[in-house]
């Protein structure tokens, strides 16, 4: 059964523009001009209980706006949403008990009180009972692990503890839907992990229905099980996470730091830099064109893989045989490279979807 049910939701949002110089204040305040922007258009789709929905699109693409209007904080401009048979904007107060948010931007923890107190004002503003939540409480200091910071005033946390601390706030009253919009934003990668796994891990656990933004490939690949792709407010891709990743994620990123040149990985052969590498790397088991040279200078080495043609292994074990590796890091590609694969295929997931390495390559290479 849908637990969110969004009918062709809009939102356009009219702001006063403001004029610099006095003569010009002057004159928009005597005839005020004004912009409007629609911030999302006619969008609709629904979320089964239980779900693990990645919402995403580039900056501006309306989903913070729309993540606003499904807590009821923001008034749409035409549709229906309904969240767990509530309609937010009217019926905010009844759905506070069984939703919760978390904008990785702002902290909703009181800035100069430890967590423990935050805790306490909320368990009384959910109006829990005592017992329950002294109990859910330690519960969930111990899932989240911080115990440790639980008494040091908001302020004087890390971002990755405070982060955790607000996830651990948010799941307080036991929501049964909670909203994290950008939930492991400016996080280190261990603790990017740590909150995508605690997420799982709830989600699993209590059932909680989930929808996350981010921009991060990562959060969206382990965390999520559907995705939901917007750009301009309008929805352009609805799919399973394991199709998106079958189609956009297979490239992976390799960053090596290598003890020697990379002119001395190079082959004698006749061509240009990016075919004698090739060359060099390649075994019977790699498809060469699998591999596409990134970045090749001094002692640095980015290689985008495509995993589907050619495994990582044998890649970095070519490399290996003929060199020291100082330092490597295997990534995915970036969240805006494969939304901007994901537009270029105008909304159809679709194979012959160029690499986003062929983009980056031409001008990254260096001859
Ligand atoms: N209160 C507001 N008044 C006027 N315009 C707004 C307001 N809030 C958002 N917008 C505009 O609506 C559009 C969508 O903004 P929104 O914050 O929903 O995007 P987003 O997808 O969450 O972006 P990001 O990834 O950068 O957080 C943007 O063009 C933004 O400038």
């Amino acid at each position: 059964m849908s637990i969110v049910e969004v009918e062709h939701l809009a939102k356009t949002f009219r702001s006063r523009e403001r004029a610099s110089g006095i003569a010009e204040s002057m004159r928009s305040f005597a005839r005020p001009r004004y912009r409007t922007r629609e911030a999302v258009k006619d969008m609709s789709f629904s979320l089964e209980a239980g779900e693990v929905l990645a919402f995403i699109g580039p900056n501006g693409a309306g989903k913070s706006t729309t993540i606003k209007m499904l807590t009821g904080i923001l008034y749409p401009t035409s549709g229906n949403v309904r969240v767990l048979g509530f309609t937010p904007w009217q019926q905010r107060h009844q759905l506070a008990y069984q939703i919760a948010s978390v904008f990785g931007q702002k902290s909703q923890l009181w800035y100069h009180l430890p967590p423990q107190d935050t805790f306490n004002l909320l368990a009384r503003i959910y109006e829990l009972d005592m017992n329950e939540y002294r109990k859910r409480r330690d519960f969930l200091i111990d899932v989240f692990d911080i115990a440790d910071y639980i008494r040091t005033p908001a302020r004087k946390l890390s971002l990755g503890e405070r982060m955790r601390c607000e996830l651990a706030a948010t799941f307080l009253h036991k929501p049964r839907i909670v909203f994290l919009d950008e939930p492991t934003i400016g996080l280190d990668v261990i603790a990017k992990q740590r909150i995508r796994d605690l997420i799982a891990q709830l989600n699993v656990e209590e059932g909680v229905t989930i929808l996350l933004t981010s921009h991060d490939a990562g959060d969206v690949e382990q965390v999520c099980r559907r995705a939901i792709v917007i750009n301009h407010g309008e929805i352009i891709l609805d799919e399973s996470v394991a199709t998106l990743k079958s189609h956009y994620l297979k490239a992976k990123t390799i960053d090596l730091q290598l003890a020697g040149t990379v002119e001395e990985l190079l082959t004698n052969e006749a061509g240009d830099q990016q075919s004698r590498l090739k060359l060099q790397l390649s075994t019977p088991e790699l498809d060469r064109e699998g591999i596409q040279v990134l970045k090749a200078q001094g002692h640095s080495l980015r290689l985008e893989v495509d995993t589907d043609r050619c495994p990582l292994e044998p890649v970095i074990a070519s490399i290996m045989q003929q060199q020291h590796i100082l330092d490597m890091t295997i990534s995915d590609p970036p969240m805006e490279t494969i939304i901007a694969a994901i537009y270029g295929s105008q909304g159809t997931v679709d194979n012959s979807i160029p690499s986003p390495a062929a983009v980056e390559s031409a001008g990254l290479l260096a001859e």
